[in-house]
């Protein structure tokens, strides 16, 4: 059995496995630039964010119909279930899929479609985050809200993602004070690529509950201790930090000096297909690579549900919390 813990920053579009990539290629008549799965995944050596993505928004072309959508997500919970994943706060990218002639709608019902049977087959709560391409324009991100508004008794939350340098969050201020305005809570990925600086944004002009990432607070006392003193969730993804070259090895990965610092850490796996594991394969991997006790993996799995949009539910929150504590570790 898995340690119960709540995944928080989770890409949807993150969760595409080659075998189905290929699956749903042939079923749409879709070509793609590689022979077979094998050949796809020897694409998987990243520089950096950016070439990730070139890759990412390019695989995305086999999403078309809302079966699609539906069969991607459950495949992800099936996975999630498997490694102890009780509650899950999901990513997705409308703006990856209206650019391609595939309506919002169709992704929000196709996932909505999943998300609906979850709890019941996989024993998954879950909720949808939109997020925003940030390296599009501040009006496309308009239109994007606007376009969801329909669909906004599925949506929970905003998010920002994409290439970060160069697309501070201050940027997309009008849309998030207009998601605010709509009942949505707010995130926002800061402080993977781009300095602290983004961080304080996101927060200050924003207004952000949690950082999705925010590795690079470490850079700046002052932010760290405020980060600390507001309890503001970080939701960390360790092995997409290696793969995308933000640091070096697991090893050098700065979670347990963040912990130690006092920050509310959690533990995602952010684009999994592409990343090397699930959120409980990144609990083990930075198990052996930290050296983390076990202690220190139930606070990971607590904060998880500290973090966790579950306001509205209390005793759910409580219930997740108490297994975390049940939990007897092998
Ligand atoms: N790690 C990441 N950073 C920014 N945008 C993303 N979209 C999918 N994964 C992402
Ligand atoms: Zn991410």
């Amino acid at each position: 059995m898995h340690l119960p813990k709540a995944e928080l920053h989770l890409h949807i579009e993150g969760t595409l496995e080659p075998e189905l990539a290929f699956a749903l290629a042939r079923r749409n008549g879709v070509q793609l630039p590689y022979a077979d799965t094998e050949e796809l995944r020897t694409a998987y050596l990243f520089e950096d964010l950016q070439s990730f993505l070139d890759l990412y928004y390019a695989l995305m072309a086999v999403l078309r119909t809302e079966e699609d959508f539906e069969e991607l997500a459950d495949a992800y919970l099936a996975r999630a279930a498997a490694q102890g994943v009780r509650h899950a706060e999901i990513f997705f990218d409308p703006q990856a899929h209206t650019a391609r002639g595939v309506p919002i709608g169709t992704v929000v019902e196709g996932l909505g479609r999943a998300l609906d049977r979850s709890e019941e087959k996989h024993g998954i709560s879950t909720q949808l985050i939109m997020c925003f391409l940030r390296d599009q324009s501040a009006e496309s991100a308009l239109l994007t809200l606007e376009a969801a508004k329909p669909y906004l008794h599925r949506i929970s939350a905003v998010g920002l993602d994409s290439a970060e340098v160069g697309h501070p969050p201050a940027k997309f201020r009008e849309v998030y004070e207009a998601a605010a305005a709509l009942g949505l809570r707010k995130v926002a990925h800061a402080g993977e690529e781009g300095p602290p600086e983004y961080i304080r944004e996101a927060l200050d002009v924003l207004g952000v509950e949690r950082i999705d990432h925010g590795l690079r607070c470490m850079e700046d006392p002052e932010l760290v201790k405020r980060l600390v003193a507001d309890r503001v969730p970080l939701t960390l993804c360790p092995l997409s930090n290696v793969r995308l070259r933000a640091i070096d090895t697991l090893e050098d990965h700065p979670l347990r000096a963040m912990m130690a610092a006092g920050l509310l850490c959690t533990v995602n796996s952010d684009d999994p297909a592409y990343f090397g594991g699930y959120v409980g394969d990144t609990f083990h991997a930075v198990r052996e690579a930290l050296g983390l006790d076990q202690e220190q993996l139930r606070t990971l799995a607590r904060n998880s549900f500290e973090a966790a949009f579950l306001d509205h539910d209390e005793e759910r929150r409580a219930r997740y919390l108490s297994e975390v504590e049940a939990y007897a570790f092998d």
